[in-house]
């Protein structure tokens, strides 16, 4: 492995001062320069003057001391192509994908009657479950609707009462529970089969501003930009000759899943628990697709559909001698604090503050990239495990 510690002494913002650092692997060329190139493109987003060490970190590669400027030149080549390429990319990705498949299809539901819906699927996880945030989000969009527009979603509490079947789709029933001058409550069940899989309270607020404002500060990490997505580490781990053929064969299902979501892990190493970690994990995530500004509601149902990706897996961190045999959200409570663009890169930040008897409880913040916190989320897991046989060969 190599680490590249890049410093800016003279980007255009003045005292920048940006320091960051970035583990490569050893014999990566290609992978080593799109790093280099991402971070001269996007840590100060205008031209660099590099002090950079190159530091040999294990293994046997032998170069170190200063990369030559020609390196930089090369990599400012690059840079430009990269962009013709992203550019590209960009555009027939954006004629492909106008609106957010959560917009046009898994957040749409289907009205059978008064305050009667039925939703349908689109991605459905390993496990053959219903995911438990395509749910959550159904269920608020479904009570959003027998509210007015001047509400404003502020907080969610849910039951996983049965597993969701994907066959089949899914009904969901709102109750009219209370409309207050303030505060407005509606009672969402998902039936399936005549039974319920979810019991949903969700509540509405009309907005009011307030002199006591406060939040935590948002964590420290790379923009997205420099940051590589799921897709892209994917790849970067297939190309590795030693991996595992059961290791390939798991990492291919995942490449070949639909999520409409798009994800950017700020630690791939704890994002894949390559080892023992603290049960936290950190990345970039927003709707695939645009869905654009205005329909507050709208974007607290796509940022529920979010919160529960990845979310219960934060609890199994700490233990890489375990892999889960059974693992499904039990509740989820979600709370709503701040305008935000859900089409928009917002950081989430996961951790898991205790786990026993064969369950785990994670917590979530989303923040918005400006360092708002836009949301806080909460849920409890069932956890059974079995020991690993072999170690991991990503
Ligand atoms: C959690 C529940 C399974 C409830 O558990 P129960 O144990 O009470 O249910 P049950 O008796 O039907 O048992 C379910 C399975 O667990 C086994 N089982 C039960 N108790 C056990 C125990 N003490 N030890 C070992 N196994 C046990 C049963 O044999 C059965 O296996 P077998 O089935 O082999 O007979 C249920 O409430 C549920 O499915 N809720 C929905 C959860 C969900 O779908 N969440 C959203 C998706 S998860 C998600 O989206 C997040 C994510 O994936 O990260």
């Amino acid at each position: 492995m190599i680490k590249l510690n890049i410093k800016c002494n003279s980007c255009w913002s003045a005292g920048c001062g940006t320091e960051t650092s970035l583990v490569i692997f050893r014999g990566e060329k290609d992978l080593k320069k799109k790093l280099l190139v991402m971070s001269l493109n996007n840590q100060c987003r205008r031209r660099f003057q590099t002090n950079m060490a190159e530091k040999e970190l294990g293994g046997s590669h032998e170069s170190s001391g200063l990369i030559a400027k020609n390196n930089i030149l090369e990599a400012k080549e690059a840079l430009k192509s990269e962009q013709d390429e992203v550019s590209q990319r960009r555009n027939s990705q954006y004629q492909q994908d106008l609106k957010s498949v959560l917009v046009t299809s898994v957040l749409n539901l289907e009205k059978l009657d008064v305050d009667l819906y039925r939703g349908t699927h689109h991605w459905v996880p390993r496990t053959q479950r219903l995911f438990g945030g395509q749910i959550v989000g159904q269920a608020l969009v479904a009570a959003a609707k027998s509210v007015s527009d001047s509400l404003y979603a502020h907080s969610l509490h849910c039951y996983f009462v049965r597993a969701g079947d994907p066959k089949v789709p899914v009904l969901y029933q709102v109750d009219r529970t209370r409309d207050g001058r303030s505060f407005t409550v509606r009672s969402v069940k998902a039936i399936q089969h005549g039974q319920p899989i979810l019991i949903c309270q969700a509540s509405f607020q009309t907005l009011q501003p307030s002199p006591l404002q406060h939040q935590f500060p948002m964590p420290v990490v790379p923009p997205p930009e420099d940051l590589l997505t799921v897709e892209e580490l994917i790849h970067h781990y297939l190309s590795k000759p030693d991996l595992a053929e059961e290791a390939k064969k798991g990492l291919k299902k995942l490449l070949a899943n639909e999520v409409p979501i798009e994800i950017k892990p700020v630690n791939p190493a704890h994002f894949y628990r390559l080892g023992p970690e603290q049960p936290r994990r950190l990345f970039w995530g927003r709707a695939r697709g645009h869905i654009g500004e205005g329909n507050m509601k709208l974007h607290c149902c796509v940022a529920a559909y979010v919160s529960d990706y990845a979310l219960l897996g934060t609890a199994l961190l700490p233990y890489p001698e375990y892999r889960a045999k059974f693992a499904a959200s039990l509740d989820h409570s979600m709370w709503f604090h701040s305008t935000f663009r859900s089409d928009e890169w917002m950081l989430y930040e996961c951790e898991s503050p205790w786990a026993g008897s064969s369950r785990g409880l994670v917590q979530g913040r989303m923040w918005r990239r400006d360092g708002v916190l836009a949301a806080s989320c909460s849920q409890e897991g069932v956890l059974r495990v079995k020991p690993v046989t072999e170690p991991s060969k990503l």
